[in-house]
């Protein structure tokens, strides 16, 4: 009859051991391979039995492919392994981070550093809801999301993917797991994966540990601080998703004093496994172990016995397999990596794949096909638009107030680089690796948004980037009731996001200024992160707002302007002066002198 471990009336633990005892050392190592989907060929699933398979940010099956098409390829290579030896199925990873960013016509929501400046906990868990039954339609079952860095120093590439540079904020913030995986029973065991059913997917906490507190943000850089620092800082939102069943980890990029995490066995086994009671999966980041030697991927064999004694369970290779097999083979038959820390990395990978019940249910479910960007998610997306958005100046005068917008002006200017652009209010991770500019996918633009909120009388000219004399010309022929001008950061993900100068690109600033000059002006800074404001320029505009990156809802923003909802958005982040103040924080009591302080957010209405 069927084997034990196919029987899903079986325990968990019981199916685990039953198929371990089953595996030959080939098939083992095998499941512990994360591999791109570009090399996922049935050579790799089927007669090697490869675990796991995972799309790159922007590595999809063709430029704009359907969630059928995606489904289509995902079941294929789920029927590949399911041909191998013991039929162990795969699970598919991709970075969804603001929902499926990956796939064309998704929605997609604002990015982690708007969704902090929320501060709302069921936001989160809704997001991760409706994030999880896109992903689903497109039959991927993993993400690689939430990202809980605490970013420390907004100089690094990955601050917007941050929910906060305060513990308590990310922590609030990681109800989004019980929502791509659905909430735990009461007394689930914390550090126990979980997952609710086939319409929620794989959660993945990241990047563990500190890796939102490099040197100066420096990206994949070394974090310098105390355990009690760590555990104080960067560690207290692990246990949180602990507390949810949350079933994989990440390891990080980054070291701690000097020590990188992909090899440190002490925060990996000691800490994360047994101190904090983990007992998914730890995956590495893509080619993380390949940067435990320089050059880059030297020494691989020794990067594969380091970071697999460290306690790593699962390596995002993501090409050279085949290399991989063999040096872990031939460690484990040297005796450099001990039989025991195979079984622990497999237990931990078949336990992840019982528990999400991928054995009874490998395939996708195509009758979540029309979910994906759908007018009930598009319209969640655009409530968390509208509560992410951040009042930081509203008029000159304390009861001069300058929003909301009349509807019904004449005449209004709309202008900079980011007023009518899908892929920069998208930002990175979106579509693309590190995002994209125009219409990139389905989604209003800012301009869009604005035509339809504002009254069929008044005249809307967009004009990005005006010279003096258009803008004169453009005066001459009717004064401007209002400009709303919107600028900022152009996409960008990781170290491609490094900057130490942290001012508005584009000249953002020029236009802003030349605009607020001559006519009323609401600035709408669309960034990542906060940046510079020359207090001449806040001087000169009557009105300021955060949007951070909204993603395709546009209309979330223009619903604040014109007041048919009020703002509500707290700063997740300090809003500094100058880069030379970093990196700062409230808790560093004198030094602490922000333009704008973290939790500082206006009301329009009530005061
Ligand atoms: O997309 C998979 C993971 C993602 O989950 C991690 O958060 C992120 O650190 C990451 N960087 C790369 C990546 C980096 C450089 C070149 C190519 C890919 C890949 N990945």
């Amino acid at each position: 009859e069927a084997p034990l471990y196919k029987d899903p009336m079986q325990p968990v633990e019981a199916r685990v051991k039953d198929l371990l005892s089953r595996m030959t050392l080939q098939e083992k190592a095998a499941q512990m391979a994360q591999i791109e989907r570009r090399v996922a060929t049935p050579t790799a699933l089927t007669d090697l039995a490869i675990g796991s398979v995972l799309s790159a940010g922007g590595s999809s099956p063709r430029d704009g492919a359907t969630a059928e098409e995606w489904a289509d390829m995902v079941d294929q290579m789920q029927r590949w392994a399911l041909a191998s030896r013991l039929g162990v199925p795969i699970i598919y990873g991709s970075d969804a981070v603001h929902g499926h960013n990956n796939l064309f016509g998704a929605t997609i929501f604002p990015h982690n550093v708007g969704l902090g400046a929320t501060r709302d906990k069921e936001l989160a868990r809704r997001i991760g809801e409706v994030t999880a039954l896109e992903v689903r339609a497109s039959g991927i079952q993993w993400t690689f999301a939430p990202c809980l860095a605490v970013c420390r120093d907004p100089r690094w590439g990955r601050c917007y993917e941050c929910y906060g540079e305060e513990p308590e904020i990310v922590q609030m913030m990681t109800s989004i797991v019980s929502g791509l995986q659905g909430s735990p029973p009461e007394g689930h065991p914390s550090g126990y994966p979980f997952l609710a059913g086939q319409r929620n997917v794989i959660a993945c906490a990241k990047h563990f540990v500190g890796d939102g507190g490099t040197h100066k943000g420096i990206n994949e850089g070394n974090t310098i601080c105390s355990y009690e620092e760590l555990e104080k800082i960067h560690m207290s939102p692990y246990p949180d998703c602990f507390n949810q069943g949350v079933c994989t980890v990440m390891a990080s990029y980054t070291s701690w004093n000097g020590e990188p995490l992909h090899s440190s066995h002490f925060l990996i086994t000691d800490v994360l496994k047994e101190k904090l009671g983990f007992k998914g999966l730890v995956v590495s980041d893509w080619e993380g172990i390949d940067r435990l030697c320089k050059p880059h991927g030297s020494n691989y064999r020794y990067c594969v016995a380091a970071s697999i004694n460290a306690g790593v369970d699962m390596i995002m290779i993501p090409f050279r397999y085949e290399k991989f097999l063999e040096d872990l083979i031939s460690l484990v038959e040297s005796g450099e990596v001990p039989m025991s820390r195979i079984n622990d990395a497999v237990e931990r990978i078949l336990r992840v794949k019982f528990v999400s019940g991928i054995f009874e249910q490998p395939f996708s479910d195509r009758s979540l096909l029309d979910v994906v960007g759908c007018k009930e998610h598009r319209l969640l997306a655009r409530d968390a638009v509208r509560k992410s958005l951040v009042l930081l100046k509203n008029g000159k005068e304390a009861r001069q107030p300058f929003l909301p917008l009349k509807k019904n002006a004449k005449r209004i200017l709309v202008a900079g680089s980011h007023a009518d652009n899908i892929g920069y209010q998208c930002g990175g991770w979106t579509i693309a690796w590190y995002g994209g500019s125009g219409r990139i996918t389905a989604g209003t633009s800012i301009l869009e948004a604005i035509r339809e909120a504002i009254g069929e009388e008044a005249e809307v000219v967009h004009e990005p980037n005006p010279t003096a004399s258009t803008l004169l010309q453009l005066q001459q022929k009717e004064p401007f009731s209002y400009a709303i001008v919107v600028v900022g950061e152009v996409p960008y993900a990781e170290m491609l996001g490094d900057r130490t100068d942290l001012s508005i690109p584009f000249n953002g600033h020029d236009t802003l200024s030349l605009i607020a000059g001559t006519i009323p002006t609401v600035a709408l800074v669309v960034s990542g992160r906060p940046l510079v404001l020359e207090t001449q320029l806040l001087d000169q505009i009557e009105a300021l707002v955060a949007v951070w990156l909204p993603g395709s809802e546009g209309g979330g923003i223009t619903d604040c302007l014109f007041g048919d909802c009020d703002f509500h958005g707290v700063l997740p982040v300090s809003w500094f002066r100058s880069v030379d103040q970093l990196p700062m924080h409230s808790s560093m009591g004198a030094g602490y002198d922000p333009l704008f302080p973290i939790g500082f957010g206006l009301r329009m209405f009530d005061k």
